[in-house]
């Protein structure tokens, strides 16, 4: 599914106005009419609606909503974070409209806290209607009181098109912005409302309108919007899923060289090869080293021991590894568990430098990189990494929490340095410098030990089966977040072990093949 940018959307408005001859007006009732009626359905029976409205047309939205909902008999006190000075004609319009049916409108400068909470407290729902897409810069003066006193609130929030604060082509939070339970956007999903920080802030998304935004009435749409950025699910996944048919035996399906484990971490390695063999590969090989026997791996996993160098692979591994399975090796898998010693090192740095398969590269493995790559980097095409947001900003030498604060742009140049990447957390992001794919399923219950090796499992297995590093990312990656969000509708947020995630697979690939086909990404 396309994602939206805010300059999209407002190409997309100029061109109802331009081509089709709306008018402002028409498009704001449209939007805050649909805000009313969702309100309507989600909540039924409430009684009293406090809308917070800022002075630009997303107040306007919330000053349409407001009147569709006094329509309906429900208490509709509006708190306006401006006095509407400096607004276009079609709010102030709404405003007028609003007033002369003797809706209540009060200025939030004229409220003190402790009424402010009150109001708020005592409303069955809070829309919050003070910035949409027109917001640029941090919150401030009666806004950043606003968004506090809401999020201070226990009453449930409806966001009109963005939770104000939010930059809706990002995700990313400019200073402070309103938690919602629930978001109506307008016209399409906007790129921020399903990328971290902004996902958790936006709740459940409903989008409005959208029968507006079609090929049909804009056959151009492709040059509007970024044809590159996508917000993937399950259905979008099932043209990429490899084909099995009768006449497949083992070799077809690929063979994946996993190399993982230390005499520290050993369950690490099993978890990964589970999660290869659960994601359909033909033959799952697991060097480890000597004395690191990997409990609980499974009868169908090849363990090969080698030498072990400080209770860790060495760099010899690779040639041992190859010298008896390189005719049959079609992807690699390297970092869960490992450790950091001067031996995984060298085999990290071998295997980037040397070897001509497609390779996932994950967790420890992650840890070397920047100093290989210093100086003489060769951005490889045809490697896939995984980091967390931690890793991530180790291989930027930026911190963790700038990491968190702007997804999309550390995936962007963690790409654009070193290949594909996968950025790891709710909304999951993939890049290989040229597209970006935001991940729509996620639940908390995927954070536990060892759910990131399944994941470079299931990954090595989409490389063995054919599949480009981006490709192998997007299916690893819908999969293990759709088989976290059917376990956790089952069993909750907490104890999943990871190897319950990868034995969830299967189901998820057949319910995948299942599906109605649907557009081509
Ligand atoms: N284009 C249309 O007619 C439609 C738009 N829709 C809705 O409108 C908003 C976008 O409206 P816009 O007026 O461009 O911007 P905002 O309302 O988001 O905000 C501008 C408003 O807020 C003030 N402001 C901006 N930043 C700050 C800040 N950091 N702190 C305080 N105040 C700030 C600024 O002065 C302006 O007054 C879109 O999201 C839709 O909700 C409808 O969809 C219908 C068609
Ligand atoms: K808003």
């Amino acid at each position: 599914m396309r994602l939206y940018t805010c300059d999209a959307i407002r190409r997309i408005e100029d061109l109802l106005v331009d081509k089709y001859g709306f008018d402002f007006f028409q498009l704001m009732d449209y939007a805050g009419n649909a805000v009313a009626e969702k309100v309507l359905a989600r909540f039924p029976g409430i009684k009293s609606v406090a809308v917070l409205c800022g002075g630009g047309n997303n107040g306007g939205d919330g000053l349409v909503a407001a009147r569709y909902l006094f329509l309906k008999d429900i208490a509709v006190k509006v708190i306006a974070a401006s006095r509407f000075e400096r607004s276009s004609l079609q709010t102030m319009k709404n405003k007028t409209i609003l007033e002369k049916m003797g809706g209540t409108l009060l200025t939030s400068e004229e409220i003190g806290d402790t009424e402010l909470l009150r109001l708020l407290d005592e409303s069955d729902v809070i829309i919050d209607a003070l910035l949409g897409i027109g917001a640029t810069s941090s919150p401030r003066g009666e806004y950043l009181r606003l968004i506090r006193a809401v999020n201070q609130s226990q009453t449930p929030v409806v966001s009109i098109d963005l939770p104000s604060g939010l930059d809706g082509s990002t995700g990313e939070i400019m200073g402070e912005a309103v938690k919602a339970d629930i978001t109506v956007t307008f016209w399409g999903p906007k790129v921020g409302l399903y990328v971290m920080p902004g996902k958790e802030h936006a709740g459940e998304v409903l989008i409005a309108n959208e029968e507006f935004v079609s090929d049909r009435l804009f056959p151009d749409l492709g040059e509007i919007i970024k044809k590159d950025l996508h917000l993937v699910s399950v259905p979008e996944i099932k043209h990429l899923l490899p084909p099995v048919t009768l006449s497949y035996h083992k070799g077809k399906r690929g063979s994946v060289l996993i190399f993982a484990g230390s005499k520290k971490y050993k369950g690490a390695a099993a978890l990964v090869a589970l999660g290869a063999l659960r994601a359909g590969a033909g033959r799952v090989i697991l060097v480890v080293p000597e004395g690191c026997l990997v409990p609980g791996v499974t009868p169908e996993t090849i363990v090969f021991e080698v030498p072990s160098r400080d209770g860790t692979l060495a760099a010899d591994s690779y040639i041992r590894a190859m010298d008896e399975f390189g005719d049959i090796v079609s992807s690699i898998v390297i970092g869960p568990g490992v450790g950091r010693t001067n031996g995984v090192r060298d085999l990290v740095s071998y295997i980037w430098e040397q070897s001509q398969v497609p390779t996932c590269m994950d967790a420890d493995a992650l840890y070397f990189l920047p100093e290989i790559g210093e100086g003489a980097l060769q951005r490889r095409h045809d490697v896939i990494i995984t980091p967390h947001e931690g890793e991530a900003a180790r291989l930027m030498r930026s911190k963790a929490s700038c990491v968190s604060a702007k997804r999309l742009e550390f995936a962007k140049s963690i790409a654009e340095k070193w290949g594909t990447v996968l950025l790891k957390g709710a909304g999951t992001i993939v890049d290989d410098g040229n597209r970006t794919s935001v991940i729509k399923d996620a639940h908390p219950c995927l954070s536990v030990p060892g759910s990131g090796d399944v994941l470079s499992g299931m990954i090595g297995a989409f490389l063995a089966r054919g599949l480009g590093c981006y490709e192998a990312g997007l299916c690893a990656a819908c999969l293990h977040a759709r088989a976290g969000v059917s376990l956790g509708a089952i069993r909750g947020n907490d104890g999943i072990l990871a190897g319950e995630i990868a034995n969830r697979i299967p189901i998820e690939i057949k319910s995948v093949s299942e599906l109605e086909r649907e557009p081509l990404l």
